[in-house]
């Protein structure tokens, strides 16, 4: 199957009340380990770069590892989806590349540090829509910024994230204004703050309502039914791989990440794609140190490469039964971009605002 369209996949995901995870990757084992955990168990798959995965790969490495991935797994249904888009000159350069979905973050500016303005965010966000539909292109947006509710501190810890404090109502996407934006771009998929943050200090304690405003999921959803919501920094930080790398010689401190059953919740009220970058690494860093530490005389990369890859395989697969996956992905025929694009200029895609 060629690439698809990430709205036909979360369309799907909608219809059948699942989320789908998707996985940031920036290397071969990485891309390998998200394919071999969805073949297991059936799950169509989202594969996103980050602009920090392009710079460490070169661009068309990226593109063709996701390539290779549906030329090996042609059964599978596959998106390339661009992360965190800075500007549309960004997204229409992934969109060349053969991207099938962007994401334009203009809940920063250019710089994917400073804050920026709701009217900057729908100007930017429209843009891409109206370049990115024409040819049947999915365009996921963010309103709100990403940060720690319990801190007030914005997140940059991977590169994309406010930098300072942040005020709550930065923190928390505001339904009201969810449906104004949604209503002004007609965009596909929209991320929403929520009080998760990226990397792997989310919370110092198991979070609870007051850190993590899931309860906001189903407000925003209820004025904007079919637009697909998207959580990012939402892996799980499982504390037994912390234990694993600290074992190891690590020096992971205490912390918590966005509990699977909070995510299932969030499932229940149109979250559908859920955005997972640092559970693999977690789960990488510590398969290498314990193989290492356990084989001090070993020096064949592949040798430590395949305990990183099977490990970061566990994560994808486990999150796929959890979110709802399995068996899925041979239910979805896919639909070639222009066809996409076809179904976008007839309207029969629009966006229900209530
Ligand atoms: O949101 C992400 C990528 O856009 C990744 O989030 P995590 O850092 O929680 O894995
Ligand atoms: O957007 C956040 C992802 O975790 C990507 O991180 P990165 O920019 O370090 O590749
Ligand atoms: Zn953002
Ligand atoms: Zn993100």
């Amino acid at each position: 199957m060629p690439l698809v369209s990430m709205r036909q996949l979360l369309d799907h995901a909608a219809e059948n009340g699942y989320g789908i995870p998707a996985f940031n990757v920036n290397n071969l084992e990485q891309v390998q380990a998200v394919m071999s955990a969805a073949d297991e168990v059936g799950a169509p798959v989202i594969l996103q770069a980050s602009a920090g995965a392009r710079k460490y790969a070169g661009e068309p490495f990226i593109k063709h590892l996701i390539l290779a991935a549906s030329e090996m797994y042609p059964h599978i249904p596959l998106v390339m989806h661009q992360d965190h888009g800075t500007s549309p000159k960004v997204c229409e350069g992934a969109i060349g590349l053969g991207f099938g979905s962007v994401m334009m973050d203009g809940s920063l500016m250019e710089d994917g540090k400073t804050p920026s303005s709701f009217d900057y965010n729908v100007e930017v966000t429209r843009k891409v829509v109206d370049m990115a539909h024409k040819v049947g292109v999915t365009v996921e947006g963010e309103l709100g910024c990403l940060g720690n509710l319990e801190t007030g501190d914005a997140g940059e810890e991977d590169g994309i994230g406010a930098v300072g404090k942040l005020d709550h109502s930065q923190m928390l996407t505001d339904p009201e204004e969810a449906a104004t934006f949604v209503k002004a771009t007609q965009l596909d998929a929209l991320a929403i703050a929520i009080g998760t943050s990226h990397g792997a200090y989310k919370f110092s304690r198991k979070p609870t309502g007051d850190i993590l405003a899931i309860s906001r999921v189903k407000e925003i959803h209820a004025r904007i039914p079919n637009t697909h919501l998207v959580m990012h920094g939402s892996s799980s930080v499982p504390q037994e791989l912390l234990a694993i790398i600290n074992e190891y010689g690590g020096k992971m401190k205490e912390t918590y990440g966005v509990p699977v059953e909070e995510i299932q919740e969030a499932i229940k009220y149109g979250v559908r794609k859920i955005n997972i970058d640092t559970d693999i690494r977690l789960a990488m860093t510590g398969a290498v140190r314990k193989f290492l530490a356990e084989n001090p005389d070993k020096f064949d990369a592949r040798e430590w490469l395949k305990p990183a890859r099977e490990a970061a395989k566990q994560v994808c697969k486990q999150r796929y039964l959890e979110f709802g996956c399995e068996g899925q992905g041979s239910k979805i025929k896919g639909v070639a971009l222009d066809a996409m694009a076809t179904r976008y200029a007839s309207g029969a895609l629009a966006q229900q605002v209530l």
